[in-house]
């Protein structure tokens, strides 16, 4: 060899080594969407082409889609009203329309759940086999052996207790939140601090788990806190993607995250069996001892209960702790809807459970209002229909994933009109219930609709009724002009305000 072609030979290896470091990332992305796009589009080549994002290294662009999901909405405008993102190399079209997603549900009795949502192995570990994910007869068997306790009627009689305990709760809110965050502080002798984060998160959490556990002792109550501290810690496995999609490559991967996996799995089986024990003993019948019977006697197989549980209380955490954060934030940073608020508590000091109850109360549309505007996912879940759906030409072929853009039904609709964005719950007042069907997304549609929305209602409302009737309440921190900062530390983005409250010794308490 010359040394001239020597020479050549290194400067095409050279560049080819620059280049493959330089935009080897580019190059793959470029490859893998190229490919996906051919063999997995999700749509059929008969009908009309389809557009969106690239596909991104590693998972697609489903961490986007959860984590940044706002922002995403507005920039994927872009690719028209019905556009396709990836997770991980799964297609998923995204409908953004009152009138498409009315399309897409009017079949949804016979929709169904891809494998572990899209979201590969790990999350199927934890939750592949929960209610929310199961399709079909499945869903149906394991549906009616959850439900029970999270109707209208049954919820309807926890009300008391909820109600007092928020009550109590709330009452004693400077001695608990000193305990457990240092930066509660006091900025006079009647006024105190709060993040609303952190102060509104375990409490809800633990009044959702007596209603499937009966009442708790505190040993148990900080069990389960224990063991849900466990389970959170999973969740950037869990929505991390990569190499956690798969089995092996988790495994070979990373054996910290696998040994923290199996732990929980351990200890969330020890204590529902614990809790079952001890509520057996006693002879009581909490819904943990009729799930229980139902896993012993073949109705349920383990893994759907443990997962369904897991649904209603660790992944619920962070819906829970987002929907309340925002609805005590808007309504306390709006003197006029806040005053209003309070007239209405003291107008209905009497009939205070009958109250929490209705759901034609300023106090309800005050909750609804900042569901519609801070909805805790910004793309829902999603969902397949079983047959090939045309949106405007663009046919979207059988069992892929359809994902709704939230903010396309609750804000970017002409149905809320010019100022869609802003907070003001009056606007229910003259909506009838039948119209907001395809028009709002708070707790789902079709069949698959939420089974803790009562639930999550009266508990909801018993806290901010409560609040706002104990205490003067302000926004001290966390919004910047009409903007507000959020809690990025999940996958909801909550809102991440500090309260100063200041007990209103003057008004009546309840
Ligand atoms: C205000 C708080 C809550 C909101 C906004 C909410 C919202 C939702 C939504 C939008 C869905 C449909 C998800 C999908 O697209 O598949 C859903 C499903 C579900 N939710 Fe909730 N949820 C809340 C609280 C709760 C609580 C506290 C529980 C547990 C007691 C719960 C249990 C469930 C279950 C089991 C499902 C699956 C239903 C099925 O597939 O049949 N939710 N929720």
């Amino acid at each position: 060899m010359s040394v001239l072609s020597y020479l050549l030979l290194v400067l095409v290896l050279g560049g080819l080594y620059y280049g493959g470091r330089k935009y080897g990332l580019r190059i793959l992305e470029s490859t893998v969407s190229l490919y996906l796009e051919t063999f997995n589009s999700g749509v059929s080549s008969q009908g009309r082409p389809i557009s969106g994002p690239k596909w991104e290294f590693p998972n697609g662009t489903v961490i986007e889609r959860f984590l940044n999901g706002r922002a995403n909405s507005e920039k994927w405008r872009q690719y028209g009203s019905v556009y396709r993102i990836w997770s991980g190399p799964h297609p998923e079209i995204v409908i953004t329309t009152p009138e498409d997603l009315k399309y897409f549900a009017s079949d949804s009795n016979n929709h169904s759940k891809p494998p572990n949502s899209n979201m590969g192995w790990f999350l199927g570990e934890l939750l592949g086999k929960c209610m929310g994910l199961l399709a079909g007869q499945d869903w149906k068997r394991v549906r009616q052996i959850f439900s029970p306790p999270f109707t209208h009627s049954a919820t309807v009689n926890q009300i008391e207790v909820i109600e007092s305990a928020s009550k109590e709760y709330v009452a004693k809110l400077r001695p608990i939140t000193k305990s457990f965050h240092a930066n509660a502080t006091d900025t006079s002798g009647h006024s105190f601090t709060v993040p609303v984060v952190t102060t509104f998160t375990k409490f809800p959490y633990l009044l959702t788990a007596r209603s499937i556990y009966g009442p708790m002792t505190e040993q148990e109550e900080q069990k389960l806190w224990t063991v849900t501290q466990e389970r959170l810690a999973l969740n950037p496995f869990m929505f991390g993607g990569g190499p956690y999609r798969f089995e092996r490559s988790a495994k070979g991967f990373d054996s910290a995250a696998i040994r923290k996996l199996r732990y929980y799995k351990q200890e969330w089986y020890n204590f529902n069996s614990d809790m079952v024990q001890v509520r057996r003993r006693r002879g009581e019948k909490t819904a943990i001892v009729s799930y229980w019977g139902d896993y012993e006697a073949g109705n349920l197989t383990l893994e759907e209960l443990l997962h369904t549980l897991d649904e209603l209380l660790m992944v619920n955490i962070d819906v829970f702790t987002h929907v309340i954060t925002w609805f005590i934030t808007l309504v306390a940073d709006h003197e006029e809807i806040k005053r209003e608020l309070r007239d209405e508590i003291v107008a209905n000091k009497d009939n205070i459970l009958g109250y929490l109850a209705q759901g034609d109360t300023h106090l309800h549309r005050c909750f609804y209002e900042s569901m519609r505007i801070r909805p805790f996912t910004i793309f829902t879940i999603g969902e397949c229909a079983s047959t090939v759906k045309d949106f405007h030409g663009i046919l979207v072929k059988p069992n892929t994933q359809v994902l709704v853009d939230v903010l396309g039904i609750n804000i970017r609709n002409a149905f809320w009109g010019a100022n869609s964005e802003a907070f003001n719950p009056s606007r229910f007042k003259n909506i009838k219930q039948s119209d907001l069907r395809y028009n709002l997304h708070v707790f789902g549609f079709g069949s698959r609709k939420c089974m803790g929305q009562y639930l999550a209602g009266h508990i909801a409302k018993a806290m901010v009724v409560h609040l706002f009737d104990q205490y003067e309440v302000e926004v001290l921190n966390g919004r910047d002009g009409n903007n507000y900062d959020t809690d990025t530390s999940s996958w909801t983005p909550k809102a991440d305000s500090s309260l100063q409250l200041t007990r209103r010794e003057m008004v009546e308490s309840i």
